[in-house]
């Protein structure tokens, strides 16, 4: 089937600056892909190319096959999401999300303004200024507005990061409602929140200095990283040396740390501990090569202070552990 969204090579360039290098990706109907990679890796540059902000110096944008490249952004009929909600703030709710529907006689135009405040869970508060609203509701406000002209492509570019942690955290519970809802909308989700990422994202892109790392379904990637980098990046894997040039990737939910000889493990130094509410999280260094191995643990009872020495236990591959080669 044809996808929905894709990118073939394409390359942006700010001035000098290579903000996007060849960067590859297919988005299928009805499917999340999620662009993850650290600040500047150019996941929003990304982003822009397939709405049509800005035009790339090389490669092409297609969008249900179509070659949009040269389009300007109001004839791809996208819906874009970005970090600041941008409402008009002298319009009412609901004419804010009526904005894109100019073309629709005026009953039409009510009927879906109704249904997709009522989508987000916003109807009660059509006729309230953005100003009135909490910013988990603006940005509510702003998806409806996206979503108004029912467009086969969601963009959206950080969409839950002027939020705070609890609302971030009820939001995504939100767009995985709303996924299931629209269940033929693609959706190409900017992050640098892997939770947000693993959470959404039937794919996930991983990015680094403007080219794509590795992409594979979220939950492969997540248990087989297929390198260090994607590894570290996501699940905050440790990368302990093994022989021959591989590297065990373990994360810290799977590492116990136990006194000083305990059998089974390595020799280490703790060297700090941070309380992370459920858990807390050890960071110790192991002696044979200075290595840092980061444990999340329940509970400090009888373990090693910083400082002191300890043991750390890592699961073999066998047991949960994988590698990778570098
Ligand atoms: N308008 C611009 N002019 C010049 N350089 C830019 C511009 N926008 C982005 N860049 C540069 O392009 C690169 C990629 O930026 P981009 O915004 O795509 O990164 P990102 O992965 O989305 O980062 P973040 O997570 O911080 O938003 C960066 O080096 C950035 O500094």
């Amino acid at each position: 089937m044809t996808a929905a969204i894709g990118l073939r090579d394409v390359t942006v360039h700010y001035g000098r600056t290579e903000a996007l290098s060849a960067f590859s990706i297919d988005v299928a109907v009805g499917e999340t892909v999620a662009l993850l990679g650290p600040s500047g890796s150019g996941k929003s540059t990304a982003l822009k190319a397939v709405a049509g902000f800005l035009r790339p110096s090389a490669g092409s944008v297609l969008l249900a096959g179509r070659d949009v490249t040269h389009a300007p952004p109001r004839e791809r009929g996208i819906g874009v999401v970005v970090q600041q909600y941008a409402l008009f703030p002298h319009m009412k709710v609901k004419d804010n999300v009526a904005f894109g529907l100019a073309a629709m006689g005026r009953a039409d135009r009510r009927a879906r303004v109704a249904e997709v405040l009522d989508l987000v869970g916003m109807a009660a508060y059509a006729g309230r200024y953005p100003r009135e609203l909490s910013g988990g509701q603006q940005q509510r406000v702003a998806i409806a507005r996206a979503l108004a002209i029912r467009p086969p492509v969601l963009l959206l570019d950080e969409p839950l990061s002027a939020l705070d942690a609890s609302l971030r955290a009820e939001m995504v519970g939100e767009l995985q409602r709303l996924k299931r809802e629209l269940p033929d909308t693609a959706v190409l989700y900017v992050t640098h929140d892997q939770t947000e990422a693993l959470a959404l994202a039937d794919r996930i892109a991983v990015m680094r200095d403007a080219r794509l790392v590795d992409v594979d379904a979220t939950e492969e990637l997540y248990h087989r990283p297929p390198s260090a980098f994607t590894a570290s990046f996501l699940g905050a894997a440790n990368l302990i040396p093994r022989e021959g040039g591989e590297l065990l990737v373990v994360r810290p939910h799977q590492v116990a740390v136990a006194a000083a000889g305990t059998p089974g493990g390595r020799a280490a130094r703790v060297t700090g501990v941070q309380w992370r509410g459920s858990t807390y999280r050890v960071t110790c260094a192991l002696d044979a090569d200075g290595t840092e191995v980061r444990a999340d643990v329940a509970s400090l009872d009888g373990l090693p202070g910083v400082g002191e020495t300890a043991t750390v236990l890592v699961p073999t591959v066998g047991e949960g552990a994988t590698v990778v080669r570098v």
